[in-house]
């Protein structure tokens, strides 16, 4: 369960202050598909960056399944982080000197695992998504949907159980964001991940449990 209460984000700069979060609450059941959806500009990549604890919010809480994570400092949410969420943005940011298993593994590798354990988790999540016969393929000789296979498959490396996506689709033709929605949908049976996937197709959205709109920093009740 995903509890988010109060949610605020300003953002200060040259021109004053910006508003961009302006108290968000919103409920997500452990295991349910939510799409986040809302006009460029609504706040959807800030919200998803604090619920996913990459950035701090103004005012407001986040609790992932009872743990109030902004109470967490430091190492401990950097851990909480690695355990518990795993993140899939638009432009993949894939390492483009690195194969796709070493890419995979990277998230393992940081958090210590064994070289070993870390290629085997890789190798099995590769061939989940249906790369087993490229593990050894840079980013750039893979295609757009491949390329965002890999980068699924290394969101679940740490096995967790909250999978947040940017735009997961934002930039494939709709043959392979329907392939990415299987994929999504394969995974969510396979793992009982809870997702939350901000995107801007409508046939991806209206295919998950639930749509949230978000306009102007809100959620439209
Ligand atoms: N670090 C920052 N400093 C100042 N303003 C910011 C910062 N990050 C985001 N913003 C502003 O916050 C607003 C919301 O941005 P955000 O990326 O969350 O929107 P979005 O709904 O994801 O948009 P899009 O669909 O275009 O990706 C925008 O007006 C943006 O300019």
């Amino acid at each position: 369960m995903i509890e988010i209460k109060g949610l605020t984000k300003s953002f200060s700069g040259g021109q004053g202050q910006v508003d961009v979060l302006r108290g968000i609450d919103l409920n997500i059941a452990s295991g349910e598909r939510v799409a986040i959806v809302g006009t460029s500009g609504a706040g959807k990549t800030t919200f998803m960056h604090i619920a996913g604890a990459l950035d701090h919010p103004t005012s407001g809480s986040v609790h992932i399944e009872g743990t109030d994570i902004f109470s967490l400092r430091g190492a401990a949410l950097d851990r909480f982080r690695n355990q518990t969420v795993g993140f899939v943005f638009q432009f993949h940011q894939l390492l483009p000197e690195f194969s796709a298993l070493e890419n995979v593994m990277m998230p393992a590798l940081i958090a210590r695992k064994s070289p070993r354990e870390a290629a085997d988790r890789a190798r099995e999540l590769l061939c989940e998504v249906g790369l087993g016969p490229r593990l050894e393929h840079k980013p750039g000789q893979l295609s757009g949907g491949e390329q965002q296979r890999v980068a699924i498959a290394r969101a679940l490396v740490m096995s967790p159980r909250i999978l947040l996506a940017d735009e997961p689709t934002g930039n494939l033709d709709s043959r392979t964001t329907d392939e990415i929605y299987r994929l999504l949908h394969q995974l969510h049976q396979a793992h009982g991940l809870t997702m939350i996937i901000v995107t801007h197709s409508e046939t991806l959205a209206g295919r998950l449990d639930r749509i949230v709109h978000m306009e102007d920093g809100l959620v439209r009740t």
